[in-house]
């Protein structure tokens, strides 16, 4: 990767979100979010489908201006940088090239207009796995080569924070172990890393951090181990012949019981040696009675059950 631009000048700056509050019509797509992404780390920014990551992140971008609240990088407003493209590289919206343009022209006619070294742009599409392509039309791309492109532009200006949405849309395996391997790589050399994703699986070997949000809100803000922690808090994994007989002897003592599978429940709500004493009262015996561990994406779905938008049972948003 080409020289660091976070080394050259110091540490990569913070971006700051203070209360923003952002409503389209009816629909309050942000409400009163606050968080800061710190350099040196990959920071996960996750929520369900609808959550307002998006929109978030275009209001960072100074897209789109929030009702309340500011959002700053470094301490200024997006539109009060005076080389944004050396500062803050972004991936938004993959499909918004122009599809006749090519890979490359694409490129350099970004970096002209911001007054980026045209020698960039074969350094970036060398990076991104596009040197053999350069030529082509991007109407003809796949969508993970337009990600990969849109990658690129985000790269462009050698720039110490970066912000993606769902970079990994549309890549194939390949694509997204590169894309893991990149973010990390970026965050190692100490530049400030926000990237999106509705999908908590993407997150899980990338990110150091998350925020995650549900209906414009933030739902928690802390380091990937804390999330898990929390969700596997008071919950216990019994492995018994006899489940369904087991959790109705806990379930009328008030515990919380799922079936994890076919001899296994997670059992909350109680502590272990009442749950093993209601077990064995009820004649049931058992073979494993043990602290919970949450994955990433079980911790998650508890975080954004409630805040999920588009669900079986629920159509519409407020
Ligand atoms: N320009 C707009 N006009 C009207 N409504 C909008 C606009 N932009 C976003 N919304 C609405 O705001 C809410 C948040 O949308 P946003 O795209 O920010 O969510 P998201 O978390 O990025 O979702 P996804 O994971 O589906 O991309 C949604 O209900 C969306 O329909």
């Amino acid at each position: 990767m080409a020289a660091v631009n976070a080394n050259r000048r110091g540490a990569a700056p913070t971006i700051e979100v203070q209360g923003i509050r952002k409503r389209y019509g009816r629909v309050l797509a942000v409400d009163g979010l606050s968080f800061t992404v710190p350099p040196g780390r990959v920071t996960g920014f996750a929520g369900p489908n609808g959550a307002g990551k998006s929109t978030t992140l275009r209001l960072i971008l100074g897209l789109d201006a929030p009702d309340e609240g500011s959002a700053l990088i470094g301490g200024r407003p997006y539109r009060g940088l005076r080389t944004p493209l050396r500062e803050v590289g972004a991936l938004l919206d993959a499909g918004a090239i122009h599809p006749g343009r090519r890979a490359d022209d694409h490129l350099r006619w970004l970096a002209r207009s911001n007054g980026l070294p045209v020698r960039r742009v074969r350094e970036v599409l060398e990076q991104v796995g596009l040197a053999q392509v350069a030529r082509r039309r991007a109407g003809g791309f796949s969508l993970g080569m337009r990600q990969r492109l849109g990658i690129a532009a985000a790269l462009l200006g050698d720039p110490p924070a970066l912000m993606f949405d769902e970079p990994v849309n549309g890549l194939d395996p390949e694509g997204v172990h590169w894309i893991r391997g990149l973010l990390r790589g970026l965050a190692a050399q100490g530049r400030t890393v926000l990237v999106s994703s509705h999908l908590m699986s993407e997150l899980e070997d990338t990110a150091d951090h998350l925020v995650v949000i549900g209906r414009g809100r933030l739902l928690a803000d802390a380091a990937v181990r804390d999330v898990c922690d929390a969700a596997s808090e008071g919950r216990y994994v019994l492995r018994t012949p006899r489940p369904a007989e087991a959790a109705g002897s806990l379930r009328s003592a008030g515990a919380a019981v799922t079936v994890s599978g076919p001899d296994s429940l997670i059992v909350s709500g109680l502590a272990a040696d009442r749950i093993a004493a209601l077990v064995t009262a009820a004649g049931v015996t058992f073979s494993e009675l043990t602290a919970h561990r949450a994955s990433l994406e079980e911790a998650y779905l508890r975080l954004t059950r409630a805040a999920t938008d588009y669900t079986a049972s629920t159509e519409e948003r407020r």
